[in-house]
This record gives C-alpha cells, structure tokens and sequence, in this order.
C-alpha cells in the first residue's frame, strides 16, 4: 500500500522556488469541512511558508466538492497564477461518491486543459473519515500542503 507508515507530504524544502511574485487562489468545500478546514490551513501556511504574500492569496468557500469546478473556473478571473481546489468526499451508502469523485477529477482535469491556469486537485476520495483524518493533519501528512507545494511549481511552469 502506497501510504503504508508514510508521510505523504514530506518534502526538500530547500527545492522549492520562491512564491512572493505569485497570486494564488484557494476555493475550498464546505462539505466535511471538519477536514477541509485542515487541508486549507496546511496550503495556506505552505504558501506563505514559501513566500507568497497574504494580500496575493484568494480564499473563497462553495458549498461542495462539485462546486469546486464552477469556483475554481470564476477564481481565473482575478489573474491568479494557480488555483487550489480543496474537498473531501467520503463514501456514503449509494453510488453519489462515485458520481461526485469522477464529475470533480474530471471538470478540475477539463479546466487545465481548456483554460492557462494550473489548477490543483487537492480533494480527498475516501473510504472512511478515519482516512480523511489521517491525511489532512495526520499520520499520512496534509494534501493541502502537498497542493501547495504543487501550486508553486506550476505557477513557475506557467511563466516559462
Ligand atoms: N457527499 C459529499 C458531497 N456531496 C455534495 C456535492 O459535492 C454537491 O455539493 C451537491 O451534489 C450539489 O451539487 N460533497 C463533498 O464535498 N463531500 C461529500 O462527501
Ligand atoms: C459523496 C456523497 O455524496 C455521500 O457522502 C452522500 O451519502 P449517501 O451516498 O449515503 O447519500
């Protein structure tokens, strides 16, 4: 198992460029925000770790993960170099996990393909909210600062 006693979110430091000349924009769930509130602070703090500006970073909330489309979509508008998009669905008792997983990977996948800003999957798709815990703050890291890291490095790309 890839996460088997692993932190996921480990990384060199020292590798990663300088933020303060980048705008970002966040738009994170309500959904389970008992979670997404983790994962927004662990990118947050990783972006300003890294140097971006407080005043450079957008922060908006939608209702749920497929929400995350249309907000990170309307986030282009305000020239922000990459978006952050954070959710965190968990397995109910019907098939809507799977509608809702397959409909946000694929609209967040559409939009870098249609638009010139990176957006980042930072959405968790879990069993359980055990799972959820465990990588927004816990044994397996943070996926927010992961996307953060990530959002960094494509924000560089896109000036190239
Ligand atoms: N069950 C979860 C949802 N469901 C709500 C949808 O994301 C969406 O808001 C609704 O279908 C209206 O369009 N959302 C999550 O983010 N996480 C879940 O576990
Ligand atoms: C991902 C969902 O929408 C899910 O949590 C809703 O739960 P259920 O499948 O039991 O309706």
């Amino acid at each position: 198992m890839a996460t088997k006693n692993q932190n996921l979110s480990y990384y060199d430091k020292n590798t990663i460029p300088n933020a303060k000349d980048f705008r970002f924009g966040i738009v994170v769930s309500e959904w389970n925000n008992n979670i997404t509130d983790n994962l927004y602070k662990g990118a947050l703090d990783t972006l300003i770790e890294h140097g971006a500006l407080p005043d450079n970073i957008i922060s908006w909330h939608v209702p749920g993960s497929y929400e995350l489309i249309y907000g990170s979509k309307k986030m282009q508008e305000h020239e922000v170099d990459a978006v952050i998009a954070i959710g965190c669905v968990i397995q109910g008792e019907t098939k809507h996990f799977d509608f809702v997983c397959e409909a946000v990977s694929h609209g967040i996948k559409d939009l870098n393909v249609m638009h010139d800003t990176p957006v980042i999957f930072c959405v968790l798709t879990d069993n359980t909210m055990q799972q959820s815990i465990e990588r927004s703050g816990g044994k397996h890291g943070n996926k927010g600062v992961e996307a953060a890291v990530a959002a960094i490095k494509m924000a560089v790309l896109r000036r190239l």
